[in-house]
């Protein structure tokens, strides 16, 4: 008897799609990885190169293994998903999309885990449907809005925006050192592999600085809210993180009903990457109670 095992990679798992879906009516990429009953949605964050594969490669496989279903959703603007021009909220619009996708896909409900941006429209995404969400997972984002304690926009959200404006490695360099705590992680094939993925579609680039100058609130701030939300909610944040400050994660377990909070020391913006293990474990953990 012979033992098949498939190795999940970008390519395995990588699907083009049609959504027609409020204004939005555009191909979107994403990843469906593993087989389980219930599905969990992973959303990426805005910076330039960003996708759901770079941001969530390290735990794929082991939400797969633990009997999920996994979708990596490429929001429009980002990776092989067509490009936009969002000029008005784009929490929203990736709402939108989503919802487009979990209809062409015939998903009724979803755990969410939204990093960043993710975060912002994962919790659009709870408030226009309340129904189709199973447990909420957010790092590093859930609303916009000011920090009470570090001066905005943060040095890694200006660090972004310069990425987008002038996108050479140096400035890329330059932004993921603050994204994380321990540099000493970063390769130069992380490096060049980011790079790559951004110079392959400078439309999105420049389509993003398009948007911020059409309306630079492209993740309102939603904390007035968060009340209306019901879903089990798990807020993980880095404690070092330098482009959402931590006091964002206090303010949504401030206003969510169900939310706990976990903090990691020793961690920047990209708490699923820095510290995949334990994280992997604990939303695993959270997802099955
Ligand atoms: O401006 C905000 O509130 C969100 C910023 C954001 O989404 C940054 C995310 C960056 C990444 O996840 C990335 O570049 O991989």
């Amino acid at each position: 008897m012979t033992t098949e095992t498939t190795t999940i990679t970008d390519a395995s798992t990588s699907r083009l799609v049609r959504i027609k879906e409020g204004d939005l009516d555009l191909q979107l990429h994403y990843n469906d990885a593993g087989e389980g009953e219930q599905t969990v949605v992973m959303l990426h964050g805005s910076g330039p190169g960003a996708s759901g594969w770079s941001n969530f490669h390290r735990n794929v496989e082991p939400f797969v293994s633990a009997g999920y279903r996994v979708i990596l959703m490429d929001a429009p603007g980002w990776s092989k998903s067509d490009p936009i021009v969002s000029t008005g909220s784009r929490s929203d619009l990736n709402a939108t999309a989503l919802k487009g996708l979990l209809d062409v896909l015939k998903i009724d409900k979803a755990h969410l885990i939204g990093n960043s941006m993710g975060g912002h429209s994962a919790v659009a995404f709870a408030l226009a449907n309340p129904s189709r969400v199973g447990k909420l997972v957010l790092m590093g984002g859930g609303t916009g809005g000011v920090s009470s304690f570090v001066p905005m926009p943060t040095e890694g959200i200006k660090l972004i925006g310069a990425l987008y404006r002038d996108p050479s490695i140096e400035n890329l360099k330059r932004m993921m050192s603050v994204f994380v705590y321990d540099t000493s992680a970063l390769t130069e094939d992380l490096f060049r592999l980011r790079l790559d993925n951004m110079l392959s579609r400078r439309e999105h680039l420049e389509n993003f600085v398009k948007s911020a100058a059409a309306n630079p609130k492209q993740f309102p701030d939603v904390g007035h809210r968060l009340g209306e939300i019901s879903a089990e909610t798990l807020v993980i944040w880095g404690r070092d993180d330098r482009f959402v400050p931590l006091d964002t994660g206090l303010r949504l377990v401030a206003g969510l009903q169900k939310a706990d909070l976990h903090v990691f020391s020793r961690c920047g913006h990209w708490a699923q990457w820095e510290h995949a293990e334990k994280f992997n474990r604990m939303v695993v953990e959270f997802l099955g109670r």
